[in-house]
């Protein structure tokens, strides 16, 4: 079916993420995430999609680190997929929440207990002076935490979720004559489509 006739953003999601997974090298689900700092200045760095319900789009990271501040500052963020391989792009916009602990928590103990670790080692986005610190700290935490199956989350590695107030489909088309639609809540629990111009 054509894509600009559906009338839910959430299947059509999930049918493009399906196809992105067939044909996508590594991380179909890689995104890029778009934050702006205090003085409203952009940022820009991939993350991995990791939660998608009828709510929003989840990613995990650490909460005091670039990212973490910039999302907490504005509670606004946005996403943009590539999938190349299938010339697609989705674009998501809009407010965004923070999971709630027990939901952190499960994705968190999902995680390979080095990347577990991993996550007390790194104060992410603030100076390293070298390799052999960031070591010797995951060692520092290996004998803290030496049980793979009892490795606290940090108190600042958490989800965010952003609550769609746009998500827009592009598909590649012949000669820059793409195909756009962006889907708006109708503010009834339903979604409003609009096609746009490439
Ligand atoms: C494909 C890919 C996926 C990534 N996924 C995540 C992620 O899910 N969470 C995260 O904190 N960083 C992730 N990173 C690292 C970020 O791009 C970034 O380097 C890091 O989070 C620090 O960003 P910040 O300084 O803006 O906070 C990923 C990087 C790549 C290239
Ligand atoms: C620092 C960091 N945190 C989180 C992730 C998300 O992936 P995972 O939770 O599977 O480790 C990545 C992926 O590259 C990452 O680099």
């Amino acid at each position: 079916m054509d894509f600009t006739k559906r009338t839910e953003p959430y299947a059509l999601f999930s049918e493009w993420l399906e196809d992105a997974k067939e044909s996508e090298p590594n991380d179909p689900n890689a995104v890029a995430v778009a934050t702006v700092d205090a003085d409203g200045l952009p940022n820009v760095r991939m993350v991995l999609l990791k939660g998608l319900d009828e709510r929003g789009f989840v990613f995990y990271t650490n909460f005091e680190g670039t990212k973490g501040k910039e999302v907490l500052g504005a509670m606004k963020a946005a996403m943009c997929f590539h999938w190349k391989s299938r010339r697609r792009q989705v674009r998501v916009r809009g407010p965004v929440e923070i999971v709630s602990d027990e939901e952190a928590t499960a994705y968190f103990n999902s995680r390979h207990p080095q990347s577990r670790r991993g996550a007390w080692a790194s104060d992410q986005s603030r100076p390293l002076a070298d390799r052999e610190t960031l070591i010797e700290r995951v060692q520092h935490f290996q004998e803290k935490y030496p049980d793979d199956d009892n490795i606290p989350r940090p108190p600042h590695w958490s989800g965010f979720r952003i609550l769609p107030s746009e998500i827009e489909f592009w598909q590649d088309g012949d000669h820059r004559l793409h195909d756009r639609v962006v889907f708006t809540p109708d503010g009834q629990g339903g979604w409003a489509t609009q096609r746009l111009y490439p």
